[in-house]
């Protein structure tokens, strides 16, 4: 098996979602698959959250004969292509729609998450118990968990949920774009626990080391120190690291820089959707692209001073500037996301956001106005409105109580 030597197994994969960047990442991930047969089983299983859906006449497999609304599973695996999340785009014969998730995961050995964030600890919380015990997984959800406890990555909390250990893959990847594959990079960040790897990581210290089962401290985001039992995967499969993972994601139009920094790597796909909403709106007004570069410039300084403040514990800053999941997520998204988008036409029709978001996107999910919600109850909480003031400046707007026309003055406060 080239470089990455010869074992008895092959990981089995499984993307839990669907939607427009689930399947686009599917695509990617089953390509893959095909690709590396000695790492892959072939068949990959994609978690559909069934619906009935009715074949658009553009479409190419649009069928006169049956034009009502059918199960968006068995349109997916008969034409191979997602007709409402990504249309358009012909997917690879070994991608198998499943309206279970349990059955999706049940065999897997490498799990890809990637939901809307609001849909991903219910989720979870069904998987619990069901899925293999020395599974990986890999969050390609671009969100933040606010609860009770505080803030965390949504890696840690499908880890600590289902007893795996996570990554996060984010980068400048507009969904649509990279499955047209069109050239993009991304950034896949991965921490391997020591059992996976051949040297500790030094935030990662086995405590003690059975035969699979193997106890190690691990150091949160916020600096907390806690005790993991961590299930090995066994030696029959390639261990899950960086080498495995470019495997995975790495295509000739998707190009993967493999890093260590989860906490970077996640905060700044979180972050970068408010930013995105406040230049949606700048633009919306007519101020031109002076405007909307100065609110990505205070966008990405709060972005940094969110991740220096909150997860200094593990974050490495380089990743903002050097990696594509900081700044270059934050360019694409505030040229054509569907945050910049939505925020757009909102102002210029003078419309709640929330009716463009369902007029427009067809059942795809903003995420940054949540994200705007969620990362302000957090920040009231510790007293720091005012520290990020255009983090402030987008969730006082959605809330209607600021308008667009005060964000430079408050900005500059
Ligand atoms: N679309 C992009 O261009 C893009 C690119 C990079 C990252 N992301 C991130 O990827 C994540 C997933 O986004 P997406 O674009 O795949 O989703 P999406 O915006 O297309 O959302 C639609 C998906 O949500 C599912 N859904 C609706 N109700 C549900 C429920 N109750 N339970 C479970 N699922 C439900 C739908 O079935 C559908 O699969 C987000 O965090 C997003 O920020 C998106
Ligand atoms: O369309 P958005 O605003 O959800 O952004 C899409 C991607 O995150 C861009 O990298």
């Amino acid at each position: 098996m080239g470089s990455l030597g010869t074992f008895q197994r092959k990981h089995k994969l499984a993307v839990v979602g669907s939607g427009n960047w689930g399947t686009a990442i599917a695509k990617i991930v089953a390509e893959n698959a095909a690709s590396n047969p000695d790492i892959f089983e072939q068949t990959v299983e994609m978690w559909v959250f069934e619906e009935n859906v009715e074949i658009p006449k553009t479409s190419q497999n649009y069928d006169p004969s049956n034009p009502g609304p059918q199960k968006l599973t068995e349109v997916i695996n008969r034409t191979h292509e997602n007709v409402k999340y990504l249309p358009g785009v012909q997917l690879p014969t070994n991608l198998h729609a499943n309206p279970s998730v349990e059955d999706a995961v049940k065999d897997g050995t490498i799990l890809v998450f990637n939901l809307p964030h609001q849909f991903i600890l219910k989720t979870c919380e069904q998987l619990k118990g069901k899925i293999l015990p020395f599974a990986r997984g890999i969050s390609c959800i671009k969100g933040v968990d606010v609860n009770e406890s505080g803030i965390h990555l949504f890696s840690e909390t499908i880890g600590r949920t289902l007893g795996i250990y996570c990554g996060a893959l984010s980068g400048a990847n507009i969904a649509n774009e990279v499955a047209n594959e069109k050239w993009s990079e991304t950034s896949v960040a991965y921490d391997p626990p020591p059992m996976d790897s051949k040297a500790p990581t030094p935030q990662r210290t086995p405590t003690s080391s059975q035969i699979d089962l193997v106890q190690f401290e691990h150091k949160d985001t916020s600096g907390q120190l806690s005790k993991i039992k961590l299930k090995a995967l066994p030696s029959e499969y390639p261990p899950v690291d960086h080498a495995v993972l470019k495997a995975l994601f790495h295509r000739p139009y998707f190009h993967v820089r493999v890093v260590h920094d989860v906490a970077g790597v996640s905060i700044s796909g979180a972050l970068k959707n408010i930013v995105a909403l406040a230049a949606g709106w700048v633009d919306g007004m007519g101020w031109g692209d002076n405007a909307k570069a100065a609110v990505m410039r205070v966008g990405l300084l709060e972005m940094v001073k969110f991740g220096d403040k909150f997860f200094s514990a593990t974050i490495d800053q380089r990743t903002f500037t050097e990696e594509s999941a900081g700044v270059a997520d934050l360019i694409t998204s505030c040229g054509g996301g569907r945050n910049f988008r939505c925020a757009k036409h909102s102002v210029e029709r003078n419309q709640p956001i929330e009716e463009i978001e369902k007029a427009e996107l067809n059942g795809q999910k903003l995420q940054g106005t949540l994200t705007a919600v969620e990362v302000n109850r957090f920040l009231k909480k510790q007293g720091l409105e005012d520290e990020f003031p255009l983090f402030t400046a987008v969730y006082r707007i959605l809330e209607g109580s600021m308008s667009v026309a005060e964000i430079p003055s408050h900005i500059e406060r």
